[in-house]
């Protein structure tokens, strides 16, 4: 579950990125956040994952409210959250294998059940048989799958994507929402952001369409 009460994000210059806003996103619902280019997508996404903090009102995530934990709790809800990020954020030195292991790692994963799962997720993504690749060989749609490995492979049971379909063909678009769907369809929580909201009316889902950091119509 996620809800936002009243939550306005201002950033450090005074830049107001979100403005007063409230909604709810319930266990397992698959919503998309729509909106151009410096709507306040990508800030929306960064208080639910605790990147970021709201300036004013309450983010609640899984019933625990971000904005009164301490840092130090912020770890524990993370490890129910999976991030996409639009940046990718893949390590370039590292194999296929090792960027989706990094999670893991983190957490403290035995080993033997990590690489299990390191596996199973690359299955799922349709990178089976890759998993000594540097992902520099890898195609731009393999490398968001890729990410998308990298984000599921700790079971969240909340998965957050900025932008996953950005610069790829509109047919390998379509595949990564269809994958997202897919864990939509086991009972994960699914917030996807993207400017082209075509890709998102083939799914009838919600849509929350944020302009200049508040609800469009
Ligand atoms: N760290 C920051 N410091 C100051 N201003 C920021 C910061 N991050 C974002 N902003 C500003 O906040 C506004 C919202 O940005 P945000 O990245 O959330 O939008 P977006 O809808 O995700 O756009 P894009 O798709 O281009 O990433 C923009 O005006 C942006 O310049």
């Amino acid at each position: 579950m996620i809800r936002f009460d009243q939550v306005t994000k201002r950033y450090p210059g005074g830049h107001e990125a979100l403005r007063n806003l409230s909604f709810t996103v319930e266990s397992g619902e698959m919503v998309f956040l729509a909106g151009h280019s410096g709507a306040g997508k990508s800030t929306l996404l960064k208080l639910v994952s605790g990147i970021e903090r709201a300036t004013s009102g309450n983010v609640l995530v899984n019933n625990q409210n971000l904005s009164k934990l301490r840092a130090s709790q912020l770890p524990y809800v993370r490890q129910h959250i999976g991030v996409v990020f639009q940046d990718h954020k893949i390590l370039f030195d590292r194999t296929v294998f090792d960027n989706v292991m990094l999670p893991l790692d983190i957490i403290g994963f035995d080993r033997r059940d990590a690489q299990r799962r390191v596996r199973a997720a690359l299955d799922k993504v349709g990178l089976a048989g890759k998993e000594k690749v540097m992902p520099i060989r890898l195609s731009g749609g393999e490398q968001q799958r890729l990410c998308i490995a990298r984000a599921v492979v700790h079971r969240p049971s909340i998965l957050l994507a900025d932008e996953p379909s950005a610069n790829l063909d509109r047919a390998y678009a379509l595949d990564i929402m269809e994958l997202f769907k897919s864990f939509h369809q086991v009972g994960v929580t699914v917030l996807i952001s993207a400017h082209d909201e075509t890709l998102m009316e083939d799914y009838g889902r919600r849509i929350i369409r944020l302009r200049e950091g508040q609800f469009a119509a």
